[in-house]
């Protein structure tokens, strides 16, 4: 566990932050958190979290995932909407942030899985809220990578080294 803030993936839905972070942690040979598997390992599927007690219940729950992640972790996978909280965008603002974007032709057959409650209608949806979003994205963001060409590897070998040298 490091004792500098983490290197804290951000992004719309599917655009790798949760492989890419892996993959990262395991370069710098650091610990890997993703809020997401918290908030599964602590309350069950978010799809379910998202049907029983609706997207606000589920905002509050990440909001203290987030907090909890960012004490003390070295690599840290938010997930999509992490950033609508403002508690969360003060906490990162200034921070080792990392933009992971994917273009919509890219990111529809990874959206398949069905584990998204936001995108199950399809990718209209996702380009409406990540055109939302842009803008905190962008302004959080210190790096910014697209995975919609390059391998896993080679986006997170870029992400380690701009770590190292990002004070
Ligand atoms: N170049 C790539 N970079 C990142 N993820 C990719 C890439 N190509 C395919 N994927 C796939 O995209 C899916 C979504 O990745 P994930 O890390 O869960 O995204 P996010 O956490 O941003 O929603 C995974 O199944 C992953 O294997
Ligand atoms: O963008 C969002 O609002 C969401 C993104 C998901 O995480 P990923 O961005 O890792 O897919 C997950 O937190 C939930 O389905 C809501
Ligand atoms: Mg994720």
């Amino acid at each position: 566990m490091s004792e500098r803030p983490p290197v804290v993936l951000i992004g719309p839905m599917g655009a790798g932050k949760t492989r890419i972070g892996k993959r990262v942690a395991r370069i710098l040979g650091t610990g890997f958190v993703d809020t997401d598997r918290m908030i599964v390992a602590e309350h069950g599927p978010i799809a379910d979290i998202f049907d029983t007690l609706g997207e606000p219940h589920f905002r509050a729950l990440e909001r203290d995932a987030v907090a909890r992640a960012l004490r003390g972790s070295d690599v840290v996978a938010l997930g999509g909407g992490a950033v609508l909280d403002a508690d969360t965008r003060a906490a990162l603002a200034g921070e080792r942030v990392v933009l992971v974007t994917v273009a919509p032709e890219a990111v529809a057959p990874r959206l398949r899985d069905g584990r998204r409650p936001l995108v199950r209608n399809g990718l209209a949806d996702w380009e409406r809220i990540y055109a939302e979003r842009r803008p905190i994205y962008e302004q959080l963001a210190r790096l910014t990578v697209d995975t919609s060409h390059r391998p896993i590897d080679a986006v997170a070998q870029e992400v380690a080294e701009w770590s190292k040298t990002a004070a």
